[in-house]
């Protein structure tokens, strides 16, 4: 679960501070929530305060999961990151190393400082995405489609209770795109999906909708979904 109470985000320019996400309360605990709305609206501002990414100037951003004690975005960033995932639009952005196993054991780090078990819990990361076979490929050979595939099971490998992912299909083809939204789709975490692709988002259990650094609207995808193609 994801609290905003008052959640805030200005930046500075050289004309002054401009508000990029107006004062902002939301609960956020559907298991599937999507974020719509048009470019530079503040989407992915909004999702980058779920995982501490973007702190808010003023108000809070609070992760509550698994019975945990809350974490605050601001007071517990690293314990934040740890909990709520972030995947990326450009997964190059995301994988560093030069093998597919390498990275994802590079993720895994924390979790297993044995060598021997951090390379079995990457590989066995790789099979559940089905792409152990690429195991041992430099990430530079990898589609579009394997790299996005790749990203999303480097973050989830270390079993975050939250995974957000900002336009994760946006680079994809259509075949890969609809593979990676039916990954997600079925994940156990809560996942957060900013998207333009409003099929995508219209599998949602809830929707925002973001318009000019605030949210316009909130409720079943459908509506949502309604609602910006209306005001579009
Ligand atoms: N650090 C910053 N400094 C100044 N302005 C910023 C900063 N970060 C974002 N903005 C501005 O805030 C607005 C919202 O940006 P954001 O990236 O959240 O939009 P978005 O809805 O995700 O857009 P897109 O769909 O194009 O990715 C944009 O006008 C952007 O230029």
């Amino acid at each position: 679960m994801i609290e905003l109470r008052g959640a805030t985000v200005t930046a500075p320019t050289s004309s002054g501070a401009v508000t990029i996400l107006h004062p902002t309360d939301l609960t956020l605990g559907e298991p599937r929530i999507s974020i719509i709305g048009g470019n530079g609206s503040g989407k992915s501002t909004l999702a980058r305060l779920c995982n501490g990414l973007v702190e808010p100037s003023a108000g809070s951003v609070t992760i509550t999961a698994s019975g945990d004690p809350a974490l605050d975005t601001r007071r517990d960033g690293p314990a934040v990151r740890r909990k709520v995932g972030f995947v990326f639009t450009d997964p190059s952005a995301q994988l560093i190393m030069p093998t597919v196993v390498e990275d994802v054991s590079l993720s895994l780090r924390r979790a297993h400082r044995d060598p021997v078990a951090r390379q079995a819990a990457a590989l066995a990361a790789l099979e559940r995405f089905g792409i152990d076979r690429l195991a041992d490929h430099s990430v530079h050979t990898l589609s579009g489609g394997q790299k996005q595939l790749l990203a999303i099971a480097s973050v989830l490998a270390t079993d975050p209770a939250i995974l957000v992912a900002d336009e994760p299909t946006t680079l994809l083809d259509l075949r890969n795109s609809r593979a990676i939204g039916d990954l997600l789709m079925s994940l156990p975490q809560q996942v957060i999906i900013v998207t333009h692709d409003l099929e995508l988002a219209a599998r949602a259990d809830r929707t925002l909708v973001v318009e000019d650094g605030r949210v316009v609207f909130d409720g079943p995808a459908e509506a949502a979904v309604a609602h910006y193609r209306a005001h579009a």
